[in-house]
């Protein structure tokens, strides 16, 4: 549904992600109370709180995965409550997951040709399967990997049109440029199964980058990864709000990177949104250290306000 009260001019200079006063309860679970975020072109901010504070399941109820029980979720200005997580990738969100979703026996290159072909095609079986890839509808390994390859357009390629060949290649262009861009070019014929776990990250980012997102959410990307990658993570998603021009939201766990990369930081405890502000603001804020970063922080880290 869209929102009739926004004209086209207020819908251009609505914030790409907008969720006013969301909630929601599974049975008797508050997992989400009143959250509220606004993220903009530009934008890099982060999503922290211990576990089970309810992260992902903002990101669940931002990516149409969860109808919120209330408030409303807003795309590019449009409300998308009732969305399905595909219509809300087709207007630019894309999400990567806590725990990795590649198919993880296509090759690297046929991954992210996954997500190109959606949005070069965006026929019905593409947005289905796509949607699932970036908003994270589960399907299992063997439905998504046949999914995958009606999306590798085996069918098309048995008229072998001129318009179709060229299609394919501005594709496995694409996706090859985004594997660069990930520094993942090495990896482009091995089955994303055989890569580092770091690596399947970044290629999971590829991915999501294939959609052409406006807004990237990112689920823990760190995850896993060793100082030296960490530190490359956090030049490399800067890189990609600016490259991209992205507003981009991070949960993560990894202090330094949220700390380091993010200019406006949300933090959830039991559903509830504690604290909200800059770096510096949250990290010596009495209630976060309480809930979450702990005394320890406090001494390595100075005094809190
Ligand atoms: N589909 C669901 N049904 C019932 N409860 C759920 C569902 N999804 C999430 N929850 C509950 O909501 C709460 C928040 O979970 P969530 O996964 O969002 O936390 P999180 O902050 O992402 O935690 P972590 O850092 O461990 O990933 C938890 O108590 C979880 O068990």
């Amino acid at each position: 549904m869209s929102s009739p009260e926004l004209t086209p001019e207020q819908r251009a200079d609505a914030p790409l992600l907008k969720a006013d006063a969301v909630s929601i309860q599974f049975g008797g679970l508050k997992a989400l109370t009143d959250f509220n975020l606004s993220i903009h072109k530009g934008d890099l901010q982060g999503l922290i709180g211990p576990n089970g504070a309810g992260k992902t399941t903002a990101f669940n109820v931002l990516t149409g995965v969860y109808t919120p029980t209330s408030g409303n979720v807003f795309v590019c200005g449009e409300r998308v409550n009732k969305r399905k997580p595909h219509q809300i990738n087709r207007l630019g969100l894309a999400r990567t997951f806590q725990n990795i979703r590649l198919f993880r026996a296509l090759t690297a290159l046929d991954n992210v040709k996954v997500a190109c072909r959606a949005e070069a095609f965006g026929d019905a079986e593409a947005h289905g399967v796509a949607g699932a890839l970036t908003n994270g509808t589960p399907l299992p390994v063997f439905v998504s990997n046949l999914g995958a390859l009606v999306l590798a357009g085996w069918w098309k390629s048995l008229f072998l049109t001129p318009r179709f060949m060229a299609e394919e290649r501005r594709i496995t262009e694409r996706a090859e440029h985004l594997l660069e861009v990930m520094g993942l070019s090495h990896r482009r014929d091995e089955e994303a199964r055989n890569l580092p776990y770091g690596e399947q990250r970044r290629l999971e980012i590829a991915r999501a980058l294939g959609t052409q997102p406006k807004v990237l959410l990112l689920d823990e990307p760190a995850a896993g990864m060793n100082t030296r990658e960490k530190a490359d993570l956090m030049v490399l998603i800067r890189k990609l709000r600016d490259d991209f021009s992205l507003g981009i939201l991070v949960i993560e766990h990894d202090m330094k990177l949220v700390m380091g990369i993010c200019e406006k930081i949300t933090v959830l405890d039991h559903g509830e949104t504690i604290a909200r502000g800059a770096p510096e603001q949250v990290r010596s804020d009495r209630k976060v250290i309480e809930a979450y970063l702990g005394d320890n922080y406090l001494e390595t880290h100075g005094g809190a306000a």
